[in-house]
């Protein structure tokens, strides 16, 4: 079998279980999100998100995501946390945004107004250090399990954006083949209930997504394109 070049990168969000953690760790996944968004139903506070800090893996990040939340909150879980990214779900400028000194994901709502184009975005979050697409935005939330037309996804970034909303192990594959992301956010397409991850569902999930990368490497190997 064709090896792939390019692997797509993988967060599981809004885990709030140990074994969730590990059990990420032990498929290879690159990130997981730990929600303190206010009104989630996956939300944790900092000593929930400290015990579960103990059950990464080596090399598996995890991720801060917020919402709106204070300047004070956001710098109480880094100092605590000490999450190797944060992601940012809400209004959040780029100067907010930057403040914290840890390297950031910005998520963008393709539920509302759509952003004008990719170099506007980089213009607007100059500090990013991706963006992520998801479907909030036109009064839905962050993290309902809800998908957006993927062809609406701005054109012209030079900067990682991750695909999100709505994925799960049923279109995890067409959305890597469609979009070739540079990583897929999952949250609700992959639990038992919100915040309780579903072990064959994580695993289905990676499966779907490596499947996704060898066919890519297939094409480029039969059409002679170059890597993403
Ligand atoms: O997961 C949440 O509860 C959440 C709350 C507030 C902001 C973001 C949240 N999660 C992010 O939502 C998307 C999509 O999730 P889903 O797969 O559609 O359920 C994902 O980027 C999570 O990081």
């Amino acid at each position: 079998m064709p090896r792939t070049l390019f692997r797509t990168r993988i967060k599981f969000c809004g885990l709030t279980r140990p074994g969730d953690v590990r059990l990420a760790g032990e498929l290879g996944v690159d990130a997981v999100g730990f929600v303190f968004a206010h009104g989630s139903p996956r939300r944790i506070h900092v000593a929930e998100a400290r015990a579960l800090c103990k059950a990464l893996a080596p090399l598996l990040d995890a991720v801060a995501v917020f919402r709106n939340n204070s300047a004070d909150e956001v710098r109480e879980v880094v100092k605590h946390v000490r999450p190797s990214l944060l992601q940012f779900h809400g209004d959040e400028d780029d100067a907010f945004c930057r403040r914290f000194d840890v390297p950031w994901i910005k998520a963008v709502g393709m539920g509302g107004d759509l952003p004008a184009s990719g170099p506007a975005l980089m213009a607007a979050f100059p500090g990013a250090s991706a963006f992520l697409f998801d479907s909030h935005g036109g009064g839905h939330d962050g993290g309902s399990g809800r998908r957006f037309d993927w062809s609406a996804m701005p054109a012209g970034l030079t900067r990682p954006h991750l695909l999100s909303g709505g994925l799960s192990p049923a279109n995890v594959h067409d959305a890597v083949a469609a979009t070739m992301p540079w990583g897929v956010d999952v949250s609700s397409g992959i639990e038992a209930a919100p915040g309780q991850k579903d072990g064959d569902l994580m695993r289905a999930f990676v499966t779907e997504v490596r499947r996704a990368d060898c066919r890519a490497d297939d094409d480029k190997t039969t059409h002679g394109e170059g890597a993403r």
